[in-house]
């Protein structure tokens, strides 16, 4: 099949040379000449993806027109906060068809509109082919050929299917899921938890307090989810707890980095510049945060992160504070119906 890959950052690269090796004709498209020319002539993208060597026939352009026009798949891989600018974009150029199926790999919250990937994408262009791409992956690993699980979710049956196909392969498995707002919810929200796993780190507490995180914390990715119409069994799967996971604990994580940074007493723009690629849980916080209000959600952990990113609250005053909310039931269903020992 022919393939467009939208941005050269670390993903879309990656998932550029699977495309590659599982035979399809791949064209990256890329905004910036400069970035394009130098991987280019190095067949490297020494920016974002470290000493990896790209094969001559994955093609790179900065010409949208040539990048899209018939091609079966593009795979939108620009961070999240730039989705919709550039989903529209290639829209309004007619450069989007329904012949093609739409693939979106970022994961966050629109800041300005609280949609996910698919509602900016079903907004703009309504018979769009839509399909998620999720789940634990980092794309060093990707690009190293070690063993990666994803799931491909969609409205649509056989274009999860075509996805699944597109990109599996024996170091690539692939699932297929049709609850696309419980996927994007779960690799949206699973980058704030990272960042306050990072940032418990980065205050020298322990595996006890990560693990408390993460427990806690994909209770709070559900109940957001549940809330906007996603199926609870998603979050028990690789796009949920999978991913969840792998992020808070992987010093690849750039989220989890930036969350030690922050920890060690960088501010969030120190942090996030140190990094030097993208911190979606920076972004998706504030969202996440909105979206909690809006649907009268208890999600502490996002509002201390909020408070602390965003209000200059301590970050160990912020975890003192979740230690000592009003003690409550584990299960919340408990408290509000019968009493669990009876
Ligand atoms: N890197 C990883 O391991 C994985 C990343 N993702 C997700 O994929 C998305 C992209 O992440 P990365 O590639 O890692 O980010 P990155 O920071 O490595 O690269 C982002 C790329 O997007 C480009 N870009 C930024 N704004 C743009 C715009 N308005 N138009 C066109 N291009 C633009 C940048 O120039 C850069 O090349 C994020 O949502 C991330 O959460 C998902 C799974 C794995
Ligand atoms: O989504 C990812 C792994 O599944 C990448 O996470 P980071 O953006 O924190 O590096």
């Amino acid at each position: 099949m022919k393939i467009s890959v939208v941005a050269a950052g670390s993903w879309g690269t990656a998932l550029s040379m699977v495309l590659n090796s599982n035979g399809h004709k791949v064209t990256v498209w890329a905004r910036n000449a400069d970035h394009i020319e130098t991987i280019r002539k190095t067949r490297q993208n020494e920016k974002y993806l470290k000493g990896i060597r790209l094969d001559e026939k994955i093609n790179f352009t900065c010409d949208a027109e040539m990048a899209l026009t018939d091609t079966d798949v593009v795979v939108f891989s620009v961070p999240s906060q730039h989705f919709q600018d550039t989903f529209q974009m290639f829209y309004e150029k007619g450069l989007l068809t329904n012949r093609q199926v739409v693939v979106n790999v970022s994961k966050g919250i629109d800041m300005n509109s609280l949609e996910t990937p698919s509602q900016i994408a079903y907004r703009v262009y309504p018979e769009v082919r839509f399909v998620t791409l999720s789940g634990p992956s980092h794309a060093e690993e990707v690009a190293l050929e070690l063993p990666t699980a994803l799931v491909a979710a969609s409205k649509n049956r056989n274009d999860a299917e075509l996805i699944q196909d597109l990109f599996s392969n024996d170091y690539m498995r692939v699932y297929t899921n049709p609850d696309v707002i419980g996927v994007e919810i779960s690799g949206a929200l699973k980058n704030i938890i990272a960042l306050g796993a990072g940032i418990s780190d980065g205050l020298g507490f322990g595996d006890n307090a990560k693990a408390a995180l993460i427990t806690r914390g994909i209770k709070e990715i559900s109940q957001l989810g549940l809330a906007l119409g996603a199926k609870p069994e998603t979050f028990k799967g690789l796009a949920g707890v999978g991913d969840l996971i792998v992020t808070c604990t992987s010093m690849h994580s750039r989220n989890r980095r930036c969350g030690m940074l922050i920890g060690q007493g960088l501010t969030l723009n120190e942090a996030v510049k140190q990094i030097g690629m993208v911190v979606e849980g920076a972004y998706t916080v504030k969202s996440a945060y909105a979206l909690s209000q809006r649907h009268g959600i208890e999600m502490p952990i996002t509002a201390e992160l909020y408070r602390v990113l965003y209000e200059d609250k301590n970050a160990k005053t912020a975890v003192l504070d979740l230690m000592t909310r009003r003690k409550k039931h584990e299960m919340d269903e408990y408290a509000s119906k019968i009493e669990p020992w009876d």
